[in-house]
């Protein structure tokens, strides 16, 4: 129709049914909308009777309450209000259920794990940025994966493994003694930013014991690995991951996200608004897996030339590599892991072992720089060991009583992974409550173990003393689930507090920590890992007397 010509009456027709559809469908949009986010939980619901936060935004639920404040605070401060079962609302309608209690994580867990897995979307996510392998996969295929990987974090491995931890320790040590050195007035000491510094050493100490490779990000701390790290990590904030986790429902999205495809037309992904950041994932992505490929072919490389090299015996790359061709060699139809498979396993160790031990670390430091009489005593029990030996084995770390005591104190009060969520597999009873099968079960791991019902009315307080005198409802698998439990616990667990100690261990026989001006606050990320927002600066003094 031209626009002077007057409309005929079959034009009339077409647009008022064309209106009609149009009307129509947003009828059933607003009935759908109004039924499912305002409706339905409040009149139908199974779940409507669980107590929770009240349901201010049909919309948005309380996604906005979650990511703007302190990660798992607002469920910590849910948990006071509503007890150990509460629901909350996702976006949409879509209900949430919270538990704490060690009767409920033992079921979800441990006794039916494999009717909780991580939810689909976690899985995706996880998939994109550390690779798809243990943290991916569930069930059968889990279990096999898990007991190849076993060994490599067996205790005898990981005593032979401690010794790689102080090459780049010492190197730390060195560079920041010279950085204070540099300063006009070195008995003041200089403000460091300590989260930094943390995640280059612990990105170093990974590459050497996971897969035997030199990175020397302390030395070189713009090398790619660090830098894509990096670029990685400033993505990290609650509405990216939600972003990311609806750029992932689309079909197609997860294998077009990690293809060389993707990556050389990234720049289309910088030309869309809300999501031109994704940009940066991509190329951040696709330079981890670079690197992590070009790891595991110098060690399938390095194997074939030396197959009896103890040497590189110890790390765990190592291990797999062996395994697989041994199991091809027994026989060459069995179903062994493909390079592409092989690879994805390396990005699961960098991911999984570099960022959270560094937030470990650098959360203790805080804690320790706010709480001068614990360091205080931390240090005179280091002291003595590092004058006789300033490279301790696995056997002597575990045995210093004070440092384990701050070590677990520290991960109990501000664990690195703040929370993590499950996805009821079928309807069940948890602690009574009817769990209708899809849920989204939302683990509070920082408000579980800072739960005063477990811990008393000092809960959320750093206070290491408390280890050496346990509360009696303290639940040695239940209450402190910084690395969770069963199945699925965390397999770097032993390494990861073995490797916060050693580096502990020199940092504190070194150094004084205080906060870096008076006032100084806390920023805990809400995000997957709960890294320092502002890279934690502290004042860092060299301590009097020492060489
Ligand atoms: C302080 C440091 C660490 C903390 C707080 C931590 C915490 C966790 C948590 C909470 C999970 C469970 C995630 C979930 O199921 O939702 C997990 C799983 C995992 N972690 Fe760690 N982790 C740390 C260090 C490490 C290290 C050093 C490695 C390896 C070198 C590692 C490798 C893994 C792997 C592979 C999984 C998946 C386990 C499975 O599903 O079978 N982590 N970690």
């Amino acid at each position: 129709m031209s626009p002077t010509a007057s409309p005929t009456i079959g034009d009339t027709e077409s647009l008022f049914q064309g209106r009609y559809v149009v009307w129509l469908a947003a009828g059933y949009a607003a009935y759908v909308f109004i039924y499912r986010a305002v409706l339905y939980p409040r009149f139908f619901s199974p779940l409507r009777n669980v107590p929770g936060p009240p349901q201010r935004n049909p919309l948005l639920g309380d996604y906005l309450t979650i990511v703007q404040g302190e990660a798992c605070i607002p469920h910590r401060e849910w948990s006071k209000a509503y007890g150990p079962v509460v629901r909350m609302m996702g976006v949409f309608g879509k209900e949430r259920l919270m538990f704490l209690s060690p009767e409920a994580l033992q079921q979800i867990f441990a006794k039916d794990w494999l009717e909780y897995p991580r939810p689909q979307f976690m899985r995706d996510v996880l998939g994109l940025v550390a690779g798809y392998g243990l943290l991916t996969i569930t069930g059968e295929d889990h279990k096999q994966l898990r007991k190849a990987m076993n060994p490599a974090f067996s205790i005898p491995n990981l005593m032979a493994q401690t010794d790689m931890y102080y090459e780049p320790i010492e190197g730390l040590v060195e560079i920041m003694k010279n950085q204070i050195k540099g300063e006009p007035e070195p008995s003041a000491g200089k403000i460091l930013k300590m989260y930094d510094w943390m995640g280059n050493i612990t990105l170093d100490i990974i590459c050497e014991t996971a897969f035997g490779y030199k990175t020397d990000s302390l030395h070189n701390p713009h090398n790619e690995l660090a830098v894509a790290f990096e670029q990685l990590l400033d993505l990290q904030s609650g509405p990216n991951l939600a972003k990311l986790v609806a750029i992932l429902a689309v079909p197609g999205a997860v294998r077009l996200s990690t293809s060389k495809w993707m990556y050389r037309h990234r720049w289309i992904i910088g030309k869309l608004p809300i999501i031109s950041s994704f940009e940066q994932l991509v190329d951040a992505m696709y330079c981890i897996r670079a690197i992590s490929a070009t790891m595991l072919r110098i060690k399938i490389s390095d194997l074939s030339v030396a197959p009896d090299d103890t040497t590189t015996k110890k790390d765990i790359m190592s291990l797999l590599v062996r395994a697989r061709k041994a199991d091809l060699d027994a026989d060459p139809r069995t179903d062994a892991m493909t390079d592409t498979a092989m690879v994805d396993q390396v990005l699961t160790f960098l991911a999984a072992g570099h960022e959270t031990t560094a937030s470990g670390l650098s959360w203790t430091l805080w804690l320790l720089a706010n709480d001068p009489e614990s360091q205080r005593k931390l240090r005179e029990e280091v002291t003595p060991i590092y004058g006789l030996d300033p490279r301790p084995d696995y056997r002597t770390l575990k045995s210093l009583i004070w440092l384990d005591c701050v070590v677990n104190e520290s991960l109990r009060v501000l664990p690195p992974v703040p929370l993590t969520l499950r996805a009821a597999q079928k309807s069940d009873f948890v602690q009574g409550v009817l769990v209708p099968k899809g849920t989204v079960i939302t683990i509070p791991i920082r408000a579980i173990n800072t739960w005063k019902e477990i811990w008393g009315e000092d809960a959320e307080e750093f206070r290491p003393a408390r280890w050496l005198d346990l509360p009696k409802a303290y639940n040695p698998t239940f209450s402190q689930f910084s690395f969770i439990a069963g199945p699925h616990a965390c397999i770097g667990k032993t390494m990861a507090i073995s490797e916060m100690k050693a580096v502990l261990f020199a940092l504190i026989a070194n150094f004084e920590f205080a906060p870096a001006y008076v006032g100084q606050i806390a920023h805990p990320a809400s995000a997957i890992t709960m890294k320092p927002e502002d890279s934690m600066p502290l004042r860092v003094t060299r301590v009097t007397g020492k060489a």
